[in-house]
C-alpha cells in the first residue's frame, strides 16, 4: 500500500486548436494536467498554448535541446506563459542544464511559482537495440540513472524517464527529483511506439510522480471516460 498519489498528465497532441480545445474542456475535472508538445506548439503557435491552459495545470513539453546560451534563451522567451513543467533534453549537458535552471530563477522571484526543470533522459520509445543504433552502448536503465545523476547534480527540478526506472532512480536519487513517466498504456492498449511502457496502476506503484497519458485518452471513443478509468486505476492504488 502506498499514500503517493501518481497524477495524470493527458498529453494532446495534434494540430488542431478546435481538437485540443475540445479535449482540455472533455478532461477539466478528470486529469491533473495537460501536455501540449511540439505537435500543438508548432502548429498553433504559442498564444494558442498560452489560451488553452489558462484553465489547466501546463506541462509544456518542447524538450529543448541545443547549446546552453540557445536554451536558455528559449526558455526565457517561453516564461511569459508560465507553465508548472517544461522540458529539455538531459544530452544536451550540466552547463546547459544549469544556465537553463538560473534563467528560470532570475525570470521568477517568486521560487514557488517558477516553471519546474525537467530533464528527458532516454526516450520511452528507445530500447536497449536503439540505444546502440546511435551509439549507447547501456541498457535503458544504465543510461537513465547515469543521465539522471548528471541532471539533478546540474540543477533540474526533475526527470522524465519511463516506468521501468523509477525503482532504480528512487535509490540512486532519494524522494527530491520529481518523476514524469510516459509510455502507459492501460492494460490491452496498442503500445503505438513506445517501448518502455507499464500500466497505470504499475508505474504508480512504482513511484511516478506523474504518468503522461495521450493516445489511450485521445483516440478512445469517450476521451473522459477513459481518462477517469485511469484516474480510478490510480486511486486503487493509494486506497
Ligand atoms: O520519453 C518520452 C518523453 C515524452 N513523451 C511524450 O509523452 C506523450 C506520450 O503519448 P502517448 O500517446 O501516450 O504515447 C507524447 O506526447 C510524447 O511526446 C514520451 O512519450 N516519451
Amino acid at each position: 500500500m502506498s499514500l503517493h498519489r501518481t497524477r495524470l498528465i493527458a498529453a494532446l497532441d495534434t494540430p488542431s486548436y478546435d481538437q485540443a480545445s475540445h479535449w482540455a474542456s472533455e478532461l477539466e475535472g478528470r486529469v491533473d494536467a495537460i501536455k501540449l508538445g511540439l505537435e500543438f506548439t508548432y502548429a498553433c503557435g504559442l498564444d494558442a498554448v498560452k489560451k488553452l491552459s489558462a484553465r489547466q495545470e501546463l506541462f509544456l513539453d518542447l524538450k529543448l535541446h541545443d547549446i546552453p546560451n540557445t536554451v536558455a534563451s528559449g526558455l526565457k522567451a517561453l516564461t511569459p506563459i508560465h507553465p508548472a513543467l517544461m522540458t529539455i533534453h538531459a544530452l544536451g549537458g550540466p552547463e546547459m542544464i544549469s544556465r537553463s535552471r538560473a534563467v528560470l530563477e532570475e525570470s521568477f522571484r517568486e521560487q514557488a511559482k517558477r516553471p519546474r526543470l525537467l530533464a528527458v533522459t532516454v526516450l520511452t520509445s528507445m530500447s536497449e537495440k536503439c540505444l546502440a543504433e546511435v551509439g549507447i552502448n547501456a541498457t535503458p536503465l544504465e543510461e537513465v540513472v547515469r543521465l539522471g545523476r548528471m541532471a539533478i547534480r546540474a540543477g533540474a527540478d526533475g526527470l522524465v524517464c519511463s516506468a521501468h526506472e523509477l525503482v532504480a532512480l528512487r535509490e540512486a536519487l532519494g524522494d527530491g527529483p520529481e518523476l514524469i513517466v510516459p509510455g502507459i498504456r492501460p492494460a490491452g492498449s496498442s503500445t503505438d511506439d513506445q517501448k518502455r511502457i507499464m500500466t497505470p496502476s504499475q508505474a504508480a506503484q512504482a513511484g511516478a510522480d506523474w504518468i503522461v497519458v495521450g493516445r489511450p485518452i485521445t483516440r478512445a471513443e469517450n476521451p473522459a471516460a477513459a481518462a477517469q478509468a485511469i484516474q480510478d486505476e490510480l486511486r486503487a492504488v493509494t486506497a
